[in-house]
């Protein structure tokens, strides 16, 4: 896919599962697994990494970077990629989110101010979804200080006057975290 996108694309994979019951990433829908639709949707940018163990995917084009706290959730893998990113802006998100489009990251982008340092779309009961969002390297200090804290709330990662919401996406946002959850989403058979 040629280069769309002027930010980094982000996957964090360090997640044990443990709901679904084995590896989600590679749980098939339609016919891709759940993390290569989340990887189409972010093969616009021109740099994409994986937050993972060296080896676990092969996702070709994309760098694999090791947790910097493993075990420890989200806002780590956070850390992680915005350590391994170039300086700007970081599209950053899940395994478990194969409904995200390149559309819906294009419109989060549109959404950017010159003072924000974060972008997340609101789900469908009006909560911003902190694990579909854009966030800004600039933050990169701030969520060091909250993990050397204790904190593991994704949702903190951005100061709430430096956030940006955006209505209207969230059909992209349906997430698998059980068996169940993706059985609602596979197209029955003819
Ligand atoms: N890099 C990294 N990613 C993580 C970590 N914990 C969770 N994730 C990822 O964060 C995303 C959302 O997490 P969950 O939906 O809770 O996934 P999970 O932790 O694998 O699943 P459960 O064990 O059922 O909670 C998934 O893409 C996970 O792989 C971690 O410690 N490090
Ligand atoms: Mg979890």
């Amino acid at each position: 896919m040629p280069v769309l996108f002027d930010f980094t694309g982000a996957i964090t994979a360090g997640g044990r599962s443990s709901r679904f019951g084995s590896d989600k990433a590679l749980a098939v829908l339609r016919g891709r697994p759940l993390l290569r639709h989340v990887a189409d949707s972010l093969g616009g940018c021109s740099v994409r990494l994986i937050v993972a163990p060296a080896g676990k995917y092969a996702l070709e084009g994309w760098e694999t970077v090791p947790d910097t706290r493993p075990g420890e959730g989200p806002l780590a893998g956070l850390e992680a990629a915005l350590t391994h990113a170039p300086p700007g802006w970081l599209a950053f998100t899940g395994v478990d989110l194969p409904g995200l489009t390149p559309a819906f990251w294009a419109a989060l982008a549109a959404s950017r101010t010159p003072h924000s340092r974060a972008v997340l779309p609101l789900d469908p009961e009006g909560r911003p979804q902190p694990l579909a969002a854009l966030y800004h390297r600039d933050l990169l200090p701030h969520i060091q200080t909250l993990l050397d804290a204790g904190e593991r709330r994704l949702r903190l990662a951005c100061p709430a006057g430096q956030s940006v919401h955006v209505g209207g996406l969230s059909e992209a946002l349906w997430n698998v975290n059980t068996p169940a959850e993706l059985a609602r989403y596979i197209d029955p058979g003819p």
